[in-house]
């Protein structure tokens, strides 16, 4: 049987967030304890999910309230808190930079492994991980959409972050990839915060939250949520 995740907490209390300037609430307070192994982010477009994910690794910082990763405060220890956090971009040329497939993951890699030819041979197994050891040398920009979102995985994975957020990791991608990325994301270790459009990837999750208007308007089990989400745009 596989080992039991560690999983951290995520938690916010009484955290809101607005513009720079104040005339927009992009999330009123929340209060959120995350300890489950998957936790599923739904709902409609603008409602807010990015905004609470990205919280998460300090990309978006409170206006008010405080985040806590594992214990961590995020507005003070937000280096430390990214290294325990893997992002993953909707569009993965977000998060591509090198020119070639393995020395974008090499670059993941630059501050756990020192030594070039180790950091080279472990980029390529991590490629070999994800069926990608045959584009090594390709352009990031020559290999097709769902082996870039497995690359920009890849990259992310390679540090093995104690937390992985995925803010819709399969919106740019066809069925076959779509299953192949959620595949591996549900079959990670760690602990997965996924913010998705896809009602399947979503009762898949131990937790689902649901937001709307920059609240939250259900939190709980996912077959009760997406029955709630779908209620609410009945
Ligand atoms: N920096 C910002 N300045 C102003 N408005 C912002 C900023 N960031 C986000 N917003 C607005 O906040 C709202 C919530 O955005 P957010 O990206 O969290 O929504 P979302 O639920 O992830 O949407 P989608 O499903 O379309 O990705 C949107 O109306 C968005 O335009």
């Amino acid at each position: 049987m596989a080992a039991e995740p560690t999983l951290i907490t995520f938690a916010a209390a009484g955290v809101s967030v607005s513009t720079p300037t104040g005339d927009k609430v992009l999330l009123e307070p929340t209060t959120l304890e995350l300890t489950e192994h998957r936790i599923g982010v739904i709902g409609a477009n603008g409602s807010g999910k990015s905004t609470l994910a990205r919280m998460i690794n300090g990309l978006v910082t409170a206006t008010t309230g405080q985040v806590l990763v594992d214990g961590l405060d995020v507005a003070k220890q937000g280096a430390a808190v990214r290294r325990k956090v893997g992002f993953c971009f909707t569009d993965p040329a977000a998060q591509l930079v090198m020119p070639t497939c393995v020395e974008d993951v090499e670059l993941s890699l630059r501050r756990t492994v020192k030594k070039a030819s180790e950091r080279r041979a472990r980029a390529l197994e991590v490629l070999e991980r994800f069926g990608l050891e045959h584009r090594a040398d390709v352009s990031v920009h020559a290999i097709s959409g769902g082996q870039r979102q497995l690359l920009a995985l890849a990259g992310v994975l390679a540090t093995d972050p104690a937390i992985v957020v995925a803010d819709e990791p399969t919106t740019l991608l066809d069925l076959a990839n779509t299953r192949r990325v959620a595949d591996l994301l549900f079959g990670l270790e760690q602990q997965l915060v996924l913010v998705t459009h896809d009602l399947e990837q979503a009762r898949r999750c131990d937790r689902v939250i649901v937001v709307e208007d920059a609240r939250v308007r259900f939190d709980g089990p996912a077959e009760a949520a997406v029955a709630d989400y779908l209620a609410s745009v009945a």
